[in-house]
């Protein structure tokens, strides 16, 4: 028997035989509540044999087993290796100047050429979380709900970037819209069921299993029972495997397509793609902070500026406040910080003089023909329009906040 098929057996071994891997393993701390998992993967595993049975120790953790901080002195950032959060994260970073240069997409390990000293990994989302919190990775881009469902609240996690737009989805409760369904459509009605007792729990099936009990603690309902898949929740109760899910929405078809439907209080979390740090890594390894400085502000001028474009127009006026006073009195004209307004010169009768007025504004997409009828309302012209691709603000707030959240 080869080593990797023998370590194999006596993992199944222990989660078949090992009595502390039972599923109440993966219920939440509430000894009152009726709640359980049943799942064959939990999130760090040691099972110890008698001497009799195989005179070894066998451990099986999700990252690094060393518990030091290495010593490494690349800073090292985490993007999802495949998958739907994959390629949006390249091109954003991409749309941020901050190109990844992968040699093939097989090779996990790439550099963003723009930022010395960072080595990019590429991992599965709740690799990502589970690396940071080993310390094996610095900083990573993984959805909310995989930093919710893996980091569970540990401190170490911080979110630097809450809101990079996309992967937009919300991890939400369904139930079938049949049956002794049919009449429930809120988290109340359906902890009022007299169907759910301790020896006939409410069914869920989840991927879930840390947000899932959690969020069934919080809110009160006592006989809950998880079990988990890795996909393909939905088919669940019409097999008869579950009486409701916990799972991802994002369009909502694959709910409706299986005739299930969400309820009102059913949802756990919102979710889209957030930038995360380990605060260990922040505070101690050199550079990190640094790194992440420079990594947020290219994020936050890049997505401030999405949706947003430069209006240029000419304007005859006297002078430059006057000029100001028109363009004020409109209410789609006021731009980011108020217009700015410049003499356009020229030479008349031998004499320099300014009849007209260059005004440059920043308008959102949804605003923009308004802003271009308004302008021509009060004398415009010459109105031109480009698309705006980064505002650096003096600072970010979200820096401001990093610091304030490591105490700095
Ligand atoms: N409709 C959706 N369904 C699932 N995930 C979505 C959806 N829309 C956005 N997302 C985001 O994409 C992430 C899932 O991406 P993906 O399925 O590639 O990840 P994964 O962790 O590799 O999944 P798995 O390991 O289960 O295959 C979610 O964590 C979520 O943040
Ligand atoms: O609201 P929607 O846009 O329909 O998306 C939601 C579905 O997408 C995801 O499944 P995925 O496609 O990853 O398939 P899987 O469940 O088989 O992993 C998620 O688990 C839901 O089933
Ligand atoms: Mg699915």
């Amino acid at each position: 028997m080869s080593t990797s098929s023998m370590s194999m057996s006596l993992l199944q071994f222990c989660f078949q035989q090992c009595p502390s891997h039972s599923p109440s393993l993966f219920s939440p701390s509430s000894s009152s509540s009726n709640f359980s998992v049943a799942t064959t993967k939990p999130a760090a595993v040691t099972c110890c044999f008698s001497q009799s049975q195989f005179q070894s120790q066998v451990s099986v953790v999700n990252g690094n087993v060393d518990s030091r901080v290495s010593e490494r002195t690349e800073i090292r950032l985490g993007l999802p290796s495949k998958g739907r959060m994959a390629s949006d994260t390249l091109d954003l970073l991409k749309d941020c100047q901050l190109s990844v240069r992968q040699v093939n997409p097989r090779q996990y390990v790439a550099q963003i050429p723009q930022i010395s000293n960072l080595e990019v990994w590429f991992q599965r989302p709740k690799d990502i979380v589970r690396k940071l919190l080993s310390s094996d990775l610095d900083l990573g881009i993984v959805g909310f709900d995989t930093l919710s469902e893996y980091g569970q609240g540990n401190e170490d996690l911080i979110i630097v970037h809450n809101a990079l737009e996309y992967g937009d989805c919300h991890l939400s409760l369904a139930i079938p819209k049949y049956g002794i369904f049919e009449n429930i459509n809120s988290l109340r009605e359906l902890a009022q069921m007299p169907q759910w007792t301790a020896e006939k729990p409410l069914r869920v099936a989840t991927g879930f299993s840390y947000l899932g009990p959690k969020f069934m603690k919080d809110n009160g309902l006592k006989h809950v029972v998880f079990s988990t898949a890795d996909g393909a929740l939905e088919a669940a109760p019409a097999m008869g495997i579950a009486d409701a899910i916990l799972d991802l929405v994002s369009s909502g078809t694959t709910l409706r397509e299986n005739n299930l439907k969400e309820i009102e209080g059913g949802i756990v979390l919102e979710s889209q793609a957030v930038l995360v740090s380990s605060r260990k890594a922040l505070m101690q390894r050199k550079g990190v902070l640094d790194t992440t400085h420079e990594i947020l502000e290219r994020l936050e001028a890049h997505l401030r500026a999405i949706g947003q474009f430069t209006v240029t127009a000419n304007m005859r006026g006297s002078n430059a406040e006057e000029v100001a006073e028109r363009i004020l009195s409109q209410t789609s004209l006021s731009g980011l910080q108020g217009p700015t307004i410049s003499p356009v010169f020229c030479k008349r009768d031998g004499k320099v003089t300014a009849d007209y007025y260059a005004i440059v504004i920043c308008v959102p997409k949804n605003a923009l023909y308004k802003s271009v009828q308004q302008l021509r309302a009060i004398g415009g012209s010459g109105v031109l329009i480009s698309p705006l691709t980064y505002i650096f603000d003096e600072e970010t707030p979200r820096w401001r906040e990093l610091l304030s959240k490591l105490g700095l």
